[in-house]
């Protein structure tokens, strides 16, 4: 989807939210995420819970190693909990950040769901601050990027609720602490974020967040304190039958301080068939403003999301944690980490 651009755009959500102003800026919501699939989102009224949560982040990455321990991810069959610096590879480089993953609220897995759905389940958490402090941003990042979806579908000219349908149940925020290191370190390789429907992003103030564009630059996203970076990840792709493609982007690790950011990625519906969504995707993708060159053209990472391979977007995601924390799927789900080895993604 990435075309040449050389600037990320800021969309209003003040402007968005005026019914006098909403028409001219649903055109700028739409120019930054069906020709860019990157923009920032400011004025959401979020500012203060992003500014607090931030100023917190030190202080949870400090807690003991022994702390840390107690809430690893290789407890977890939902993937979720901490990881340590150095277990991560990201375009075959090790990346340089620590990460606690958490899920939003959810009916957990139980015996006799689709196995799959073991996907969702209760978070780990180092103690009841952390706790109370996850639970009250991933709530107000849940109505938040229902509302964004909405925006979206109105810059498209569809039913408000369009999208809704492929909203999922368990969002999943995460924590990342990159530690300052030596000059042109690899804090995340370049990737497109695989799970969720879109990424909502609020980085500090220390930079180091870069986007490639269609001629293979990379456009810094500057720090613009209380906003919040949104990207299309490949959820959307797939309902967009890939014309919006997820947008290549990385993190430059940081050398003089810390850098934190708090990533949080919206749920998909993991029921969701491929021949379902592209059934009711037809709508959608009909009114998205593209060439009919760009709208033939295929999505150009392989994408388990959009692969017949999978049955539906939870056996799609299963895969995609397996093969990103292995030890962690290795562990809870030994035939299907034996099985999915053997696949080639087509
Ligand atoms: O830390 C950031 O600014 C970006 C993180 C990111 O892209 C990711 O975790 O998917
Ligand atoms: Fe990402």
């Amino acid at each position: 989807m990435s075309t040449s651009f050389t600037s990320i755009s800021a969309v209003d959500f003040g402007r968005l939210r005026d019914p006098s102003t909403k028409k001219a800026e649903l055109e700028v919501l739409r120019a930054a995420v069906f020709d860019v699939g990157f923009l920032y989102i400011i004025n959401t009224g979020l500012e203060g819970l992003i500014e607090e949560t931030q100023a917190e982040l030190p202080r949870i990455f400090s807690l003991s190693p022994e702390e840390k321990k107690s809430v690893q991810m290789l407890n977890s069959p939902h993937f979720l909990g901490y990881t340590g610096l150095g277990t991560e590879t990201t375009a075959k480089k090790t990346d340089i950040r620590e990460q606690f993953d958490f899920g939003t609220q959810c009916i957990p897995w139980k015996t006799g769901d689709p196995f799959w759905k073991r996907l969702e389940g209760p978070a780990q958490f180092p103690n009841d601050n952390v706790k109370n402090l996850v639970n009250r941003y991933s709530t107000s990042m849940t109505n938040l990027g229902r509302e964004f979806v909405h925006f979206v579908a109105e810059s498209l000219s569809l039913d408000t609720d369009v999208l809704d349908q492929f909203l999922g149940d368990m969002s999943r925020l995460k924590f990342i602490k990159y530690p300052p290191t030596t000059p042109g370190s690899q804090g995340v390789g370049p990737h497109k974020d695989s799970i969720g429907l879109f990424t909502f992003l609020a980085q500090d103030k220390v930079g180091g967040l870069q986007v490639l564009n269609k001629s293979g630059q990379w456009i810094d996203a500057a720090p613009i304190p209380g906003s919040l970076v949104v990207n299309i990840a490949q959820g959307f792709e797939a309902i967009t039958g890939g014309i919006c493609s997820g947008t290549t982007h990385r993190v430059i690790a940081p050398t003089a301080s810390e850098r934190y950011s708090i990533a949080f990625f919206q749920a998909v519906r993991l029921n969701l068939r491929l021949e379902e969504l592209k059934q009711s995707a037809k709508e959608i993708v009909a009114k998205i403003p593209a060439s009919d060159d760009k709208k033939k053209r295929t999505v150009d990472v392989p994408s388990e999301l959009i692969s017949p391979l999978y049955s539906c977007f939870g056996e799609a995601q299963l895969r995609n944690r397996i093969f990103s924390h292995p030890d962690v799927g290795e562990k809870w789900y030994p035939d299907l980490y034996a099985k999915y080895k053997e696949q080639v993604l087509v």
